[in-house]
């Protein structure tokens, strides 16, 4: 199976049927205006409403007929499946809306009255009619009922409780239902009028002939190309909804009650997929929460073209069934699904693929080398063994098919991976020598900074010293000072003395004085006194000489004293002591706002180690990060260059195959043209055994292939017979 797939919401039809003879007589109108064929305002009638507006593909109106909504909802779809796409009709509505009316219609084959089905069917016939004779079609149906939440054969009724399953080739599909290989639309209609017959119906208060079961009519068409051998399935699923209505309105009891609850639950649970489908945020789409849902998955969010008809009452009686129908399809309209084509390759398309394989290798070898390029720039090295690019095995048969554009969008992504941290590696670097040069800077500054705190410290040491030597100057000066101090202090005792004594010996030689005077007179003194006094003159003059020299001593220690204390006190002095002090001063502070510079050096320099090792750490981290990544890339560009070389060995072989294949279609071509003409003679031996058993049975279970416009002798010889129109009663009972 091919892709080609494009996303697009389902499409949403509204369709408003006209009064009933009953509504006529006890029911006024919805109030809407229809703004345009795609949006109509509805003004509830309920007080303090607002009025509502909506908007779908289309609206049809009461006056719209049967061809309006086949042309422009159904036909689209069915081309669709024709080329190969799933495509869905279903019609959506309260009882009595005008479901079965728009799906079947009233008279099959009424060209009128006739609904989507029978309209599609014809034209399923009718471009096999007018496709090329080159391919062939087989077209088969199967029809069912949900009824109960049970899924019972509408055709082969002994098959009831049928169960979904799910493939990845078949999608979501009921197993064992039977399918039936119909060749013309007279065979499909026979086979809609007996399902139909079988379907469960019942009366209600609403409508007389109300559906009870929710149907599905599946029609598949397959078609082989006999030129390019492409093959597409195309699969047509046409959905009658029972319809939803009020317990309360229908007065139902019983069976019939038990019917209305399970077919409400059925399609609020179709509401609640819409509604999670639509959300947006919703995780889950609870499609298994009823059959209803599961048998639609693949209609709604899925691969298929889908269209809603939404019908409405226009009574006023229905305006809150209506305005919540309304409600139900515009919602749905922005359901996305992705379709896409059902089909396999033709031999061009398969030689076209090959082409552009080879053209995508070459690319990625070019991709490949940019890659390693980029790699060992960053000084990544790959242990590549490079002859596995050219190296091929026959042993490789098993090696699964690659699918190139996965491999290539794979090596995309890791190239732009790869860049990505090539330049976050890069940007790491580079932020990373920034800071190692400003930690580099810094560290400078700060043996500078070391370098002149040693020079101030030196200078420190040095003043000190300078201040230590003054100091013990000062303290021997001042130990001088006290010596010269005592010295003073004992030569001023000693001078005390001698005045004391010179006194002493005045006040002694006066005595002596007076007492001569007394005694002898001025002539009468003898020698002797005489002797004394001079002796005693001596002695004084001695002891006065004595002072004398004492005196002068002690001058000249006054002397030397007053040099001392002078020196001592002088100005000079002061003033360098004054000075040295400041200095002292100075240094001091000096020292202090070194010590801060330091220390706030110191805390910086901490702080932007501290960083630097944050910093560190975090680059190391996300280097080992890098590292582990450029690993993993290494082993996925291992990978990558292992399925690579897949690929190419995978390639040699399609080669070998195509070749051989080339070769076989050559032999084919021949054998073919050769039986062609037995196959002309057979083909109408063919038809003719097919007109007899379609007279036999109308229920086949053998493929019947049609053949693309050659399979008019078919449907024409079915026409014929269908030109003995069935009566009004059978037709009326194929409508419901
Ligand atoms: N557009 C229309 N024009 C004329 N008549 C219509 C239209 N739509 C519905 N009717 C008539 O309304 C009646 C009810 O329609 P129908 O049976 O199709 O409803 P329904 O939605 O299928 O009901 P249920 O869900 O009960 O099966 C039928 O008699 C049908 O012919």
């Amino acid at each position: 199976m091919s892709k080609s797939s494009q996303s697009g919401n389902i499409k949403v039809f509204c369709r408003f049927r006209p009064l009933n003879p009953h509504e006529k007589l006890t029911s006024d109108l919805i109030k809407l205006e229809h703004d345009s064929n795609i949006s109509v305002t509805v003004f509830p009638q309920t007080e303090h409403s607002i009025p509502l507006t909506f908007t779908y593909d289309y609206i049809f109106t009461s006056e719209s007929t049967q061809e309006d909504v086949f042309t422009i909802a159904a036909k689209p779809i069915i081309e669709d499946v024709i080329q190969g796409f799933n495509g869905t009709i279903f019609a959506y509505g309260q009882t009595a809306s005008g479901k079965t009316h728009t799906m079947t219609g009233h008279d099959i084959f009424d060209p009128y009255t006739m609904g989507i089905v029978p309209r599609m069917i014809s034209k399923v016939f009718d471009s096999i009619e007018s496709a090329d004779e080159n391919v062939e079609f087989a077209v088969k149906v199967s029809y069912c009922e949900l009824y109960l939440e049970k899924i019972n054969d509408l055709v082969e009724v002994d098959k009831k409780a049928l169960k979904i399953r799910q493939d990845r080739s078949k999608g979501v599909y009921i197993a064992n239902l039977s399918e039936h290989y119909v060749a013309s639309d007279f065979d499909v209609f026979e086979l809609l009028r007996v399902g139909t017959e079988n379907r469960q119906v019942s009366c209600n208060k609403m409508n007389t002939k109300s559906s009870r079961s929710h149907t599905l009519f599946s029609l598949t068409i397959t078609q082989n190309n006999a030129l390019d051998l492409s093959a597409r399935v195309g699969r047509l699923y046409l959905v009658d909804l029972a319809g939803s209505e009020r317990v309360s309105k229908t007065n139902a009891e019983g069976q019939r009650l038990k019917e209305l609850k399970t077919i409400n639950k059925s399609l609020n649970t179709l509401g609640q997929v819409i509604n999670q489908l639509t959300d947006g945020k919703a995780s889950h789409v609870p499609y298994r929460d009823s059959k209803l849902t599961r048998i639609l998955q693949d209609s709604l969010g899925g691969n298929s073209k889908t269209a809603i008809i939404i019908t409405c009452s226009p009574a006023l009686s229905n305006e809150s069934e209506t305005i919540s129908t309304l409600r139900f399809g515009f919602r749905a309209k922005s359901i996305k699904n992705k379709p896409k084509v059902n089909r396999e390759l033709t031999m061009a398309e398969l030689k076209l693929k090959l082409a552009k394989i080879e053209e995508e290798l070459r690319k990625k070898a070019i991709k490949i080398s940019t890659l390693e390029q980029a790699l060992s720039q960053n000084e990544v090295t790959l242990p590549i063994d490079t002859t596995i690019l050219t190296e091929h095995t026959d042993e490789s048969d098993d090696l699964k098919n690659t699918d190139t554009d996965d491999f290539f969008a794979e090596l995309e992504d890791a190239r732009n991976k790869l860049t990505t941290l090539v330049d976050e590696n890069f940007k790491y670097k580079t932020s990373s020598i920034e800071l190692k040069s400003n930690l580099d800077q810094m560290n400078d500054n700060n043996i500078n900074q070391t370098a002149l705190i040693s020079v101030l410290e030196m200078k420190i040491v040095n003043m000190e010293t300078a201040i230590y030597n003054k100091v013990e100057l000062t303290s021997k000066l001042s130990i001088e000072k006290d010596v010269l101090t005592t010295k003073l202090e004992e030569v001023q005792n000693k001078k005390l003395e001698l005045e004391r004594i010179y006194n002493e010996k005045l006040v002694e030689s006066n005595d002596l004085k007076f007492q001569v005077k007394m005694h002898v007179g001025d002539d009468e003194i003898s020698s002797e006194p005489v002797d004394l006094i001079e002796q005693l003159k001596n002695k004084l003059m001695s002891e006065q000489q004595k002072y004398k020299k004492n005196q002068t001593e002690m001058q000249g220690l006054q002397i030397r004293l007053n040099q001392a204390l002078q020196e001592l006190t002088r100005d000079k002095r002061n003033e360098e002591k004054e000075l040295l002090n400041r200095e002292i001063q100075a240094r001091n502070e000096k020292i202090k706002f070194l010590e801060d510079e330091l220390e706030t050096i110191t805390e910086n320099h901490r702080s932007v180690k501290k960083i630097l090792s944050e910093d560190e750490e975090t680059l190391k981290q996300r280097t080992d990060e890098l590292e582990r990544t450029l690993d993993e890339l290494t082993n996925m560009y291992k990978q990558l260059l292992a399925k690579q070389s897949s690929v190419n060995i995978e390639k040699q072989l399609n080669i070998r195959k195509i070749t051989r294949l080339n070769e076989k279609i050559k032999l084919l071509e021949d054998e073919l043209k050769t039986k062609r003409e037995q196959l002309m003679t057979a083909e109408v031996e063919a038809n003719r055994f097919l007109d007899d058993m379609a007279s036999q049975s109308i229920f086949n279970r053998i493929k019947v292939p049609i053949k693309g416009g050659g399979g008019k002798g078919v449907r024409a010889s079915m026409a014929n017979r269908l030109s003995i129109r069935p009566n009004r009663a059978y037709a009326s009972m194929v409508s419901h």
